[in-house]
């Protein structure tokens, strides 16, 4: 596991984008897998500026997203597929037919996510997939659990998601109850594995993913495993590091 301490979230942005455009440059068909929530923001607006001024091109590239709420259409402002064309797709020149986010309209989840799971590999497995991390450890949607879920999943998603997400939605009551998500074992198969975290509400479950035992109760420790791991991370979020 590599990790790099950034002063601040700019920072954070900006390496992490480094290091997504150097994958492309150097593959340009890369499969990216992507993800949503607030860390990967500004990482995407740099991505957009580079792209703007000629230096990275999306034309080759494929992606697949993590996982996205079940019940939401895709032009519901919180579906994840809204956050990705907001973001990063509609803002450069990948072509929609390349990019990929389970489809949370599908309301048969064993259909789904056998199909989300075969797709990618399809498309000869991620070259490199963008984790962010939840307060509680979760990867994705893997939420913690007694054990490692292996492929694309439907989960119900913990109090403390719920809590940590109702920020973006009118209230608790409309945040969706189910996701699909990659699981464990899809995450793990991805080649290169770029984690990024911020903010001192992540310090705790970043210390653990990085320095407490492999268990499910911490998702993201099982990122300990793999063999090619970059860490992203400013200050804060590194403060409950072990000295
Ligand atoms: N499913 C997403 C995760 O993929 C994301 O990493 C996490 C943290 O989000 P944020 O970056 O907003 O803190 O939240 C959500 O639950």
């Amino acid at each position: 596991m590599r990790i790099y301490e950034t002063a601040n979230y700019e920072e954070m942005s900006r390496k992490a984008a480094n290091i997504l455009s150097a994958q492309v440059i150097s593959k340009p068909d890369s499969v990216l897998g992507l993800a949503t929530g607030s860390t990967p923001i500004g990482m995407y607006d740099q991505l957009v500026e580079w792209y703007n001024k000629g230096d990275v091109d999306f034309s080759e590239v494929k992606t697949v997203n993590l996982d996205e709420y079940k019940g939401l259409a895709r032009d519901n402002d919180q579906s994840y597929y809204y956050f990705m064309h907001k973001h990063l797709f509609d803002r450069v020149n990948i072509n929609p037919d390349n990019t990929n986010v389970p489809d949370g309209t599908q309301m048969d989840s064993e259909k789904e996510c056998a199909r989300y799971e075969k797709l990618i590999e399809s498309m000869g497995g991620v070259d490199i997939q963008l984790l962010g991390i939840g307060r509680n450890g979760h990867i994705g949607f893997n939420e913690p659990d007694n054990c490692f879920a292996k492929t694309t999943h439907c989960v119900d998603l913990t109090e403390s998601t719920i809590e940590a997400n109702k920020r973006f939605f009118a209230s608790a009551d409309d945040v969706p109850r189910q996701a699909y998500t990659m699981g464990i074992g899809t995450i793990m198969k991805a080649k290169k594995i770029l984690l990024i975290v911020n903010g001192e509400d992540k310090a705790d479950a970043l210390a653990k993913a990085v320095y407490g035992p492999v268990t499910p109760e911490v998702p993201a420790s099982i990122l300990q495993f793999h063999n090619d791991v970059v860490i992203v991370a400013d200050q804060a979020a590194l403060s409950k590091m072990p000295k």
